[in-house]
């Protein structure tokens, strides 16, 4: 009995954190992924009613009834997996007429200070969109926002609901007014150590705290256990070959491995294969934990084979990191931290190759190359098909990567005119 009541204290206790901050966040809705957010804050007193405010309000509340949901526990694991099942459950339960938008609320220049939701406008303004939205609230995890205008429909305030017992009660309301356009995207608040790691350590955290919920979590970090902390390169050179999909990366690799007369290896490397597809499926703080820890993995089977021969790298840090921040930043290419953020630099813990080397090819050629190769696609994959300005984020993340910084080639070319150009580039990094 006690055991149950310390949990629901404890429950409570997660809950009350982020609600009792709420009114001082920051809020950021995303209509189109190559404009800014449209920024709001909470105020408790009455706002000033002016140009800017109707502009806001236009944007927020002209598509018919709007309502937010946020995954609210402090438990990280938790809440983002509660994130991506609420993705799930909003994308297949609500109405055709509801327009679903990414809601981020945070707290300006507070690091992992985001927590994610998102906004419904239902045009149709529904009835069963509120209470399908309420039920979702009973489960704890969440709180529901609506939105409601005074009579003459100038002023507009956020009413929060949350479950007290059997109730799905307002616990507060606030006026909503805009908010300055912080000066770096908010997304970037939540990068370090929440989908990029820079240690060893932090990445490891991470599946320990996922090891109730995700039991392959145990074996990956099993595999962990059994790889040395900070091994070092041995005295043959150690060259990544980076790119996005179908760059010619597996092409190339084979040729070096095979001139070379090296060792072929890849992140994550085969021992996770199995359990790849498990935490893909997860959300990022997660999966990309999950990447980080692969790269150590590969960085003991590195040192290994490096006191033996050359070693040949299909991918390692540079693609954990860079995939990351693509996928996580918002906005357009301009929202990607600048080149000398700390986001781009190489953990210290991690071997360090002699040379990566970033392929990159015309889109219209990586298309074909993709077309002609007709396999199956992941998620990411299609969206960098689909998606021309992912594409760039992820090259453009590539290339301000540092120590090491990788060279870039133009894998346009035929296989054999990119494969004596990388030979040249190891002839002058490597002394082979
Ligand atoms: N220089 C080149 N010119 C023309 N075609 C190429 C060249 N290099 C590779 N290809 C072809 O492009 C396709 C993709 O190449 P490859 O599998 O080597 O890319 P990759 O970067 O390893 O892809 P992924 O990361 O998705 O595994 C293959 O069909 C390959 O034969
Ligand atoms: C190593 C690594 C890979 N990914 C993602 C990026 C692509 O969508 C696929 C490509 O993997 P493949 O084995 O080369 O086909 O995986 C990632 O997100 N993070 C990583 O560290």
């Amino acid at each position: 009995m006690s055991i149950r009541l310390n949990c629901l204290s404890n429950m409570a206790r997660r809950l009350n954190c982020n609600f009792s901050q709420w009114s001082s966040r920051v809020f950021a809705a995303e209509f189109d992924s190559r404009c800014d957010p449209v920024y709001f804050a909470l105020s408790a007193q009455t706002p000033a009613a002016d140009e800017k405010q109707s502009l806001l309000f236009q944007k927020l509340f002209s598509q018919g009834k709007a309502f937010s949901v946020h995954a609210i526990t402090d438990d990280r694991i938790q809440r983002a997996r509660s994130y991506s099942d609420l993705q799930d459950k909003l994308v297949s339960a609500l109405p055709k007429s509801c327009n679903l938008l990414q809601l981020i609320a945070f707290h300006p220049d507070v690091n992992n200070s985001l927590v994610k939701g998102f906004f419904i406008q239902d045009a149709l303004n529904n009835a069963g969109t509120e209470n399908m939205l309420k039920d979702l609230v009973k489960s704890e995890e969440f709180h529901l926002c609506t939105y409601v205008s005074s009579e003459d429909g100038k002023l507009w305030q956020q009413c929060v609901w949350s479950q007290r017992g059997k109730e799905c009660t307002e616990v507060a309301k606030h006026y909503i007014t805009v908010a300055a356009k912080p000066e770096y995207h908010p997304s970037l608040l939540n990068i370090i150590n929440t989908v990029v790691y820079y240690s060893f350590e932090d990445a490891y955290r991470v599946l320990q705290e996922c090891k109730e919920c995700i039991p392959e979590s145990k074996e990956v970090l099993e595999l962990a256990d059994q790889c040395i902390k900070n091994s070092t390169k041995g005295r043959f050179p150690v060259i990544v070959i980076e790119g996005l999909d179908a760059t010619g990366k597996t092409t190339l690799t084979q040729s070096l491995q095979e001139i070379l007369r090296g060792a072929l290896l890849r992140s994550p490397p085969g021992c996770l294969s199995q359990w790849r597809a498990r935490f893909d499926a997860e959300p990022p703080l997660i999966r990309r934990a999950f990447y980080a820890l692969g790269n150590y993995i590969s960085a003991c089977d590195i040192a290994r084979e490096s006191a033996k021969s050359p070693v040949i790298v299909d991918r390692y840090w540079h693609s954990t990191a860079a995939y990351a921040i693509a996928t996580e930043v918002g906005g357009t290419l301009e929202s990607l931290p600048s080149s000398h953020s700390e986001v781009y630099r190489w953990p210290r813990d991690l071997l360090t190759p002699d040379l990566v080397v970033l392929l990159t090819v015309r889109p219209e050629e990586r298309a074909r190359r993709l077309l002609a190769r007709g396999v199956e696609k992941t998620r990411e994959e299609a969206e960098l098909e689909a998606n021309n300005l992912f594409r760039q984020k992820v090259e453009e993340a590539y290339r301000r990567i540092q120590d090491p910084a990788c060279v870039v080639i133009d894998a346009s070319p035929s296989k054999e005119e990119v494969l004596s150009e990388v030979l040249l580039l190891i002839q002058k990094h490597c002394n082979l």
